[in-house]
């Protein structure tokens, strides 16, 4: 049994955090706030199904008692459950609805601790994305944030370090530096080594002195290097988790760097933690269009059918970014972009694109079919793999360093910097569909898309409007995740006019001109759902282990094999093997630049 408790023993069933904060709620706080309501009538559906005393509403209000449910043992949901969690690392589904129910209330509180907070993705991310869900009125009323690393630090020092981040949203900027004022009072700064308990100890302290006697629950955001995740675990599970309440702890990847590594980093983590308290972030599964992939399949009759191998020819998902791995180098050089984004960010996103339809939006369904898909594809091989590293170069006067230049990475490495890959799963919707990625730093441009490229019109009359290349009359779908988000589909259309000339034209839902509200961050979305215990987001254990198996043994060769990466000049489009590849599977790269791109 691990130390810290995930769902409390006595927690506020009512997940409207105030009547206040539900009065000037936004729709989206709204809207979870129904979805709470939604889920304590499903608490109670449960228990009356299950023949045990339904929840009364007055109890699921007032904050104080969590009536756990008891099934009777042969009931059919326990079955249910029973049989998921064999089949895949599932946590019980009554224990997921009890700590969806959990994290708000008079007589409850969050404390969120950012282990690390000195650190990079604490300032850049964290701290800004907390900020941004108390601007919106998504935290709980009583909530406590603490910054907890070595650096010694005062409190006032942590918020003057804190300030600096926080920015406003353009759409709501008047109550702002108020609202910042109120939020930097909510945060405070405990200094401690990562592996002593007394520190821990003494952060439990001061934690408990905020919680003021309300039930208690901790979410530890680990953003520290992987190195030191299982020793602040350890301390924080047996010195500071909660006595009363719910403790989640967040982890930031990486997790392990090949199938055995994470497989070690699960089992300590076990140590201390169930499963359902653990929060495997990919902050790729936090961003707006990858959460709407399943929404833009499922609630759209004109895709569905569509998607399979009947239809589609082939998928891409693609990563660049603009810049090198400046600063990060140290880091980077022992993971290597196939760990950093393929084998997590790409791979996920091709899941939800590729997976069938889940029984129910429940976290577990969701998560059960991703695991089948990636359970179904072909580990990769090394024919199927390009890899590349960018080189110095010099533009309009400018010189850009290559990646060995850093001075963190060493002067042979072969660390792979851009990598392109096809993939496959073998089943009967996708069978000989390739799915490609290519992800790459320093190349010309910063983006994330998903493209998908449909087959040929058969027999198609059209043809001869367009000359002989056959690629120009195909219809490809675009999710351009980021920037600038969209959704585009392109379409061959009738140029006006009283000849028969065809273009390629693009249906474009531009989320800038559709939509005036900004989009929340990715952290901001990811925060929230661990606070109410929302799991549909974060990597279940047995999801890593069959991410990890389809890309350990090509990395291992890769490495074995000291494969030497082909070199690229920064700011460039990347190695050209990257369309051989692509060539040896029939597919054109979608973003290679084309007119309506
Ligand atoms: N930065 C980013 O953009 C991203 C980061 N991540 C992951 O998030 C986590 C945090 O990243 P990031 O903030 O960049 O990391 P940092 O290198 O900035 O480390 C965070 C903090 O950990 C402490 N620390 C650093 N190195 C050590 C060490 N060797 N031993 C003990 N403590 C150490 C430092 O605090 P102090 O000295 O005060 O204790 C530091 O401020 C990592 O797991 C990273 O892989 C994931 C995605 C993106
Ligand atoms: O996880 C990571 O992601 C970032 C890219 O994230 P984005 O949200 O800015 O697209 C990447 O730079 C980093 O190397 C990687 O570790």
């Amino acid at each position: 049994m691990a130390a810290l408790s995930s769902s409390s023993s006595a927690t506020a069933h009512s997940r409207s955090y105030s009547s206040s904060s539900f009065h000037s709620a936004s729709s989206t706080v709204r809207s979870r706030i129904k979805q709470r309501v939604t889920l304590a009538t499903v608490h109670n559906k449960l228990a009356i199904k299950s023949q045990a005393k339904p929840v009364p509403d007055a109890l699921m209000q007032d904050g104080k008692v969590t009536p756990k449910v008891t099934t009777p043992t042969n009931s059919k949901l326990q079955l249910d459950n029973l049989k998921d969690s064999i089949l895949y690392d599932t946590p019980s589904k009554e224990s997921s609805i009890t700590d969806n129910l959990d994290s708000g209330g008079e007589n409850s509180t969050v404390s969120i601790t950012v282990v690390g907070a000195s650190g990079d993705l604490a300032k850049k991310k964290i701290f800004p994305a907390l900020f941004a869900l108390y601007y919106e009125d998504c935290l709980p009323e009583h909530f406590t944030i603490f910054g907890y690393a070595r650096s010694k630090m005062t409190d006032a020092e942590l918020r003057t370090m804190v300030s600096r981040t926080l920015t406003c949203r353009i759409d709501k900027s008047e109550n702002c530096n108020e609202k910042m004022e109120q939020f930097l009072d909510r945060c405070f700064y405990h200094s401690g080594q990562y592996d002593s308990k007394e520190n821990f100890v003494e952060l439990d302290k001061k934690l408990k002195k905020h919680e003021d006697g309300r039930v208690a629950n901790r979410l530890y955001y680990l953003s520290i290097p992987p190195n030191i995740f299982i020793d602040a675990v350890k301390c924080a599970s047996t010195s500071a988790s909660s006595a009363n309440g719910w403790t989640r702890v967040i982890v930031e990847k990486p997790f392990g760097r090949d199938s055995e590594s994470s497989a070690a980093l699960t089992k300590s983590l076990k140590q201390y933690l169930d499963e359902d308290q653990i929060f495997r972030i990919d902050h790729y599964l936090g961003k707006e269009l990858v959460e709407n992939l399943s929404v833009l399949r499922f609630s759209n009759l004109i895709f569905e059918p569509l998607w399979s191998r009947q239809y589609i020819r082939n998928v891409q998902f693609l990563f660049s970014e603009d810049f090198g791995t400046e600063g990060r180098g140290g880091y980077f050089d022992n993971y290597g972009i196939i760990r950093d984004i393929m084998q997590n960010h790409l791979l996920q996103i091709l899941a939800l694109f590729a997976m069938e339809t889940p029984v129910s939006l429940d976290a577990e369904d969701i998560r059960n079919e991703k695991v089948k898909v990636l359970r179904s594809m072909r580990p990769l091989q090394l024919e199927d793999v390009v890899v590349g590293q960018y080189k110095s170069h010099t533009k309009g006067g400018v010189s850009y360093p290559g990646y060995t230049d850093d001075k963190t990475v060493p002067k042979d490495s072969l660390t792979p910097t851009f990598a392109a890959a096809a993939l496959f799963i073998d089943n009967a919707r996708w069978d000989g569909v390739p799915f490609l990625m290519k992800a790459g730093k320093a190349l010309h441009t910063k983006s994330a898309e998903i493209r998908v490229q449909f087959r040929h019109v058969p027999g198609n009359l059209y043809n001869r409007n367009f000359g002989t290349d056959l690629d120009r009359a195909t219809n490809e779908l675009v999710i351009r995740v980021q920037p600038d988000e969209a959704i585009y589909l392109k379409i061959n259309n009738k140029v006006p006019g009283l000849g028969m000339r065809l273009d390629r034209s693009n249906l474009n839902l531009h989320y800038a001109a559709r939509y005036s509200k900004e989009i929340p961050d990715a952290y901001e979305r990811l925060l929230l759902d661990a606070i109410e215990g929302e799991r549909r987001l974060f990597i279940r254990s047995d999801e890593l282990n069959a991410a990890w198996a389809l890309f350990t043994p090509l990395l291992k060769e890769l490495e074995e094999k000291r494969i030497n990466p082909e070199y690229y000049p920064y700011g460039s489009r990347g190695p050209v093997g990257a369309h051989y590849l692509a060539a040896r599977h029939n597919v054109r790269w979608g973003d290679m630049g084309s007119s309506n791109q």
